[in-house]
């Protein structure tokens, strides 16, 4: 097996969708997953480069292991649900202090996932008349009984993710003037439709380029071996892996 020139780590909540964005991108399909054990790595031919990306688990046990997966990152996903605020908080609590593995150069997105049931909560919510409940707002509004059953989900606008995008330059040291401008690095996809899936990789994949070149020359340079990659090199036969 090929050695990965760049690695790139989806991270986030469970039940977010990373897996299925996952598969979307590199099988083209939208199926039934289980939820993650561990992580899972999948090996991509972008071009004459090898790509390793990383799937995480985001159930809170496997918490731990987060940053070893983030070790030597060259891009990570922050991703959440659309439809469930609680989801980019933890981004923020939970998964930011993990890239402090990451390379010193990483590149940061922030992608909001299910951005087909938001289509689809607005129109029902505009079908039925009923009052728009799918505002973003940091804290739940309280539910009147009489609305139970409507919608009780928040939205996360793409003004929420710009937001954080803005908060993680910041832990991170970055300058926002001198860094990736948050209209470039924020998406939504939808792993079911499709929707940005390709586009959210392959912009990465080039963002990720001086990245690459940089660790190549490295290479180049130093006779040393990297035991780190030549070990996860050498476990791994298949395409894609369990670990
Ligand atoms: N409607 C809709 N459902 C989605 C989308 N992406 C994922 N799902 C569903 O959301 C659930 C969780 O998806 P996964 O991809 O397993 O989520 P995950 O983030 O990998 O979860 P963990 O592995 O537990 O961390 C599954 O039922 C998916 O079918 C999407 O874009 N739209
Ligand atoms: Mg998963």
């Amino acid at each position: 097996m090929k050695k990965p020139d760049a690695k790139l780590v989806l991270l986030g909540d469970m039940n977010v969708g990373k897996t299925s964005l996952l598969h979307r991108y590199t099988e083209r399909k939208f199926k039934d997953t289980i939820s993650t054990v561990g992580g899972a790595f999948f090996l991509k031919q972008w071009g004459p480069y090898n790509m390793s990306i990383w799937d995480t688990a985001g159930r809170e046990q496997f918490h731990g292991l987060g940053s070893m997966y983030c070790r030597g990152a060259a891009a990570v996903i922050f991703t959440y649900d659309v439809t469930n605020w609680q989801s980019l908080v933890e981004l923020e609590e939970r998964f930011l202090s993990l890239t402090d593995t990451a390379n010193h150069d990483c590149i940061y997105a922030v992608v909001g996932n299910k951005a087909d049931l938001t289509d689809a909560k607005a129109q029902m919510s505009q079908d039925s008349g009923r009052p728009q409940l799918l505002s973003a707002c940091p804290t739940p509004p309280a539910t009147p009984a009489s609305l139970s059953g409507v919608i009780l989900h928040k939205q996360v606008t793409h003004e929420d993710a710009v937001a954080l995008y803005g908060r993680i330059l910041r832990y991170k040291g970055l300058e926002e003037k001198s860094s990736l401008p948050a209209e470039k690095m924020c998406f939504e996809t939808s792993a079911k439709t499709g929707h940005n899936v390709d586009t959210l990789f392959e912009t990465l994949f080039d963002l990720m380029l001086p990245s690459i070149l940089r660790k190549r020359n490295e290479n180049q340079n130093s006779p040393t071996v990297d035991l780190e990659e030549c070990s996860v090199a050498s476990s791994k036969q298949a395409k894609s892996a369990c670990c």
